[in-house]
């Protein structure tokens, strides 16, 4: 198959992605087990683009159960250079409004139960991630939010918490406190495993609610998320599109050479079986 240079996860909400031609659904077994459901690949406005439903086609899957390096490993195989990744995202600042759309620059690591490595198993790798999502992806994703008309703020920071239930009141308060963004379950480790893989990686966040820190409006509830997803999913679609047109044809992700001075383990003593398994992203520095 041809390299599919754009790879699309889709969040709550975001189920499969509107407009793509040619359709093929292709199932990848990883290294690592199986990815969230296959990657659907088609074109789109004449970019080759992989979409993958991030808890799977009828939401099935937990933040916690979810199998990031499967399904980052599969966009790997599949020849993606830029992630475009769309979530639902609480709002922790009264300026983030309900069905803005905000895309994030920093996190903030409120997970406990997961893993976020490729890493391990006889070899040790240190990436940086003081930037941690790719400023090409996120202009790509401010771009689209200007040309389709909706509010688009680049930057911020999203806090990743473990979940599934949602905040306690002195968290989401704690959370404000640190001055952060936005708030969600799944996006942290999606972005360190794509620096990991050397492939560029931003979200487009959509904002469904205020949490539960704002006083005098009702404490977020699926049915609240649902609904607001149900009424800018529309939006969501159109933006990922523009985006997608507005990425560079043909170019290496900026983070295509991350790894290479990231790996301290001597070389000599790293078992061939992992080696093996790590062939597709850290074949080239052995
Ligand atoms: C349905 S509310 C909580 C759920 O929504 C977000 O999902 P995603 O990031 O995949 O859009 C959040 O992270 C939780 O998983
Ligand atoms: N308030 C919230 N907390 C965590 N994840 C969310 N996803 C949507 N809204 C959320």
């Amino acid at each position: 198959m041809d390299k599919v240079e754009i790879g699309i996860i889709g969040g709550s909400g975001l189920y499969a992605m509107p407009g793509l031609s040619g359709l093929q659904e292709v199932a990848i077994e990883t290294p690592f087990g199986a990815p969230s459901d296959a990657y659907m690949v088609g074109e789109l406005d004449g970019r080759k683009v992989a979409f993958l439903a991030r808890h799977g086609r009828g939401h099935r899957i937990t933040p916690t159960e979810l199998n990031f390096r499967a399904n980052i490993w599969g966009m790997k195989k599949l020849g993606v250079e830029y992630i475009l990744s769309v979530s639902a995202v609480g709002s922790l600042k009264e300026e983030h409004k309900p069905t803005d759309f905000v895309i994030p620059d920093q996190f903030i690591d409120r997970t406990f139960a997961r893993i976020g490595t490729f890493f391990g198993d006889g070899v040790v790798a240190h990436v940086g991630f003081g930037d941690p999502i790719c400023s090409v992806v996120a202009k790509a994703f401010e771009t689209a939010c200007k040309e389709v008309g909706v509010v688009g703020k680049l930057g911020g920071s999203y806090v990743c918490i473990e979940g599934p239930q949602f905040s306690t009141r002195a968290e989401s308060n704690l959370y404000r406190s640190w001055g952060a963004d936005v708030i969600g379950m799944t996006n942290l480790q999606e972005a360190k495993l794509a620096r990991e893989a050397e492939m560029s990686y931003a979200t487009m966040a959509m904002v469904t609610d205020y949490d539960c820190w704002r006083e005098g409006h009702d404490d977020v509830t699926v049915e609240q998320v649902v609904a607001v997803m149900h009424q800018n999913s529309g939006n969501a679609a159109k933006v990922v599109r523009a985006a997608v047109a507005a990425l560079p044809k043909g170019e290496k992700s900026p983070f295509a050479e991350a790894m290479k001075f990231a790996i301290m383990t001597d070389k000599t003593m790293i078992p061939d079986a992992t080696k093996k398994k790590l062939d597709l992203l850290i074949g080239k520095y052995l």
